[in-house]
């Protein structure tokens, strides 16, 4: 499997070389050159898999020959094991269509684990193989920066810079982050917003300087890798739900639009998906893209699901350049365009691509607690404020009574105590294993948001590799 950019400039990489790229170097994402697909006797024949060899299989055609399938296994074995729910991704009926899909059941308790347990094993798997040094750059509003810290803390021959917004992020979801004190392991509390820190480690990927002394990685979801684990869940839901004769419907809480993607994935290989809904909170631009045509960014609003705080959604150009017929120098002017505007308008093919099997909905503050307050009340379920955004979509779909509907779940409860306390009256308790949590010693630093500073402070401390 080779795997292209976006942007059409950058070389083109098998699996290896693109996971440890992690951007590519003009500026634009990878994937695959083409969608691998399965025959409906092969997705029969995945029904009842356990969730390791499940995965293994959906991965093998993107991994290609960067691994043995023996490899492969293993490493989904190892990946798999540390999930505390014997199913990886148990999924729940709340009534007669409406399911739920729990993906927070890994050591972070959010669903980012899913594919960061799976790609801190890839790093370690490439880099023995490679030598030299890594050095992980990664923005966060929440719940990849700690799934990405669990992964690679410890790790030789990796170092990893986290930026967080600074005060935006749930006290929990900071002190997973903060409170790993391995040596390699760099917190940056930063002004500003998810984007600015986003756009700051874009940025790191196009600079010479940066990248003629430091190996560059990264752990967000613009590492083909992360979409490629996210794939698989998909798969389980909806072998559950009657697939391949059976179509099923997913709702998912969205921010920088890689889950999502990562469902358009699974259908392009062959899985029948009914819709994809696209669940926004106030920030809101990818549900304004889908329904108008008009990706362009305001500023960001703080609210009670601030993982989703987010403006400008980097998989999204994924999206674009698939739908809108792969034209990678297309694709360059038009992102070249909005990071200059902030704004951009959908071209008519992007926009019918899209709606082949994009929905979108938007909840406010109000719709949030509504869908918190149904799962707690009629169902018994605490959820917590993204994945109720997810399930008011759900509701408000208004899908054919016999197409179940699937809410992912992307965060435990607990994370959020605060939101789902005012909610629910109910402040939920964080598992066991991580019930000390207010008691470590937190170790981070403050950065100013601007670039010059935060390169200083990476090149001041990470490992040359070049
Ligand atoms: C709990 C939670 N829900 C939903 C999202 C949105 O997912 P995505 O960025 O893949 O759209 C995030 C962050 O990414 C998250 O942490
Ligand atoms: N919500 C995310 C934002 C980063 O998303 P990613 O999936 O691209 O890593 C977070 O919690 O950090």
């Amino acid at each position: 499997m080779q795997y292209i950019s976006t942007r059409g400039k950058a070389p083109i990489l098998n699996f290896e070389g693109a996971t440890l790229a992690g951007l590519a170097s003009d500026g634009g994402l990878y994937l695959p050159q083409e969608w691998p697909r399965f025959s409906e006797a092969e997705i029969a024949d995945m029904a009842g898999l356990s969730y390791a060899k499940l995965a293994a299989r959906i991965m093998a055609p993107f991994v290609g020959d960067s691994l043995s399938q023996d490899e492969l296994q293993s490493l989904c074995d190892r990946a798999y094991g540390r999930f505390s729910h014997a199913a990886v991704t148990p999924l729940k009926q709340f009534d007669e269509q409406q399911w739920l899909l729990e993906l927070f059941h890994g050591p972070t308790l959010a669903f980012k684990d899913v594919a960061l347990q799976m790609l801190g094993l890839l790093f370690e798997t490439f880099l023995a193989r490679s030598g030299g040094h890594l050095t992980i750059v990664g923005a966060t509003s929440g719940d990849t920066g700690s799934a990405a810290i669990d992964a690679v803390a410890g790790r030789d021959g990796i170092d990893i810079f986290m930026l967080h917004p600074k005060g935006r992020v749930s006290d929990v979801q900071r002190r997973q982050m903060t409170t790993v004190l391995a040596p390699n392991v760099y917190n940056l509390a930063i002004e500003g917003s998810f984007d600015d820190a986003q756009a700051a480690v874009k940025r790191m990927f196009t600079d010479d300087a940066m990248n003629g002394r430091f190996r560059i990685s990264a752990v967000n979801s613009i590492n083909w890798a992360r979409l490629m684990a996210q794939v698989v869940y998909y798969f389980t839901a909806a072998l559950q739900l009657g697939a391949p004769k059976r179509k099923a419907a997913f709702s998912v809480p969205t921010g920088n639009f890689g889950d999502v993607f990562a469902g358009y994935v699974a259908a392009q290989m062959g899985l029948p998906i009914e819709r994809l809904i696209v669940a926004t909170n106030v920030n809101d631009i990818l549900h304004r893209a889908l329904a108008d045509g008009d990706y362009s960014a305001g500023t960001v609003t703080p609210t009670a699901s601030p993982s989703m705080d987010i403006q400008i959604s980097s998989n999204f150009e994924r999206l674009l350049f698939d739908a809108g017929g792969r034209d990678g120098a297309a694709m360059a002017a038009q992102m070249h365009a909005f990071e200059q505007s902030k704004a951009m308008q959908l071209t008519n093919m992007q926009r019918e691509g899209a709606a082949q099997l994009f929905t979108s909905a938007r909840a406010d503050a109000d719709d949030m607690a509504d869908a918190m307050r149904w799962a707690n009340d009629a169902c018994g379920e605490v959820i917590d404020p993204h994945t109720a955004i997810g399930l008011h979509a759900a509701r408000a779909a208004g899908l054919p009574a016999d197409v179940p509907v699937v809410t992912l779940a992307t965060a435990h409860p607990a994370k959020f105590p605060d939101a789902v306390e005012r909610v629910t009256g109910m402040r939920p308790s964080l598992p066991a294993r991580v019930g000390d949590l207010f008691s470590r010693e937190e170790r981070f630093d403050e950065v100013e948001g601007d670039y010059a500073a935060l390169t200083d402070y990476v090149s001041q401390r990470a490992t040359e590799s070049r």
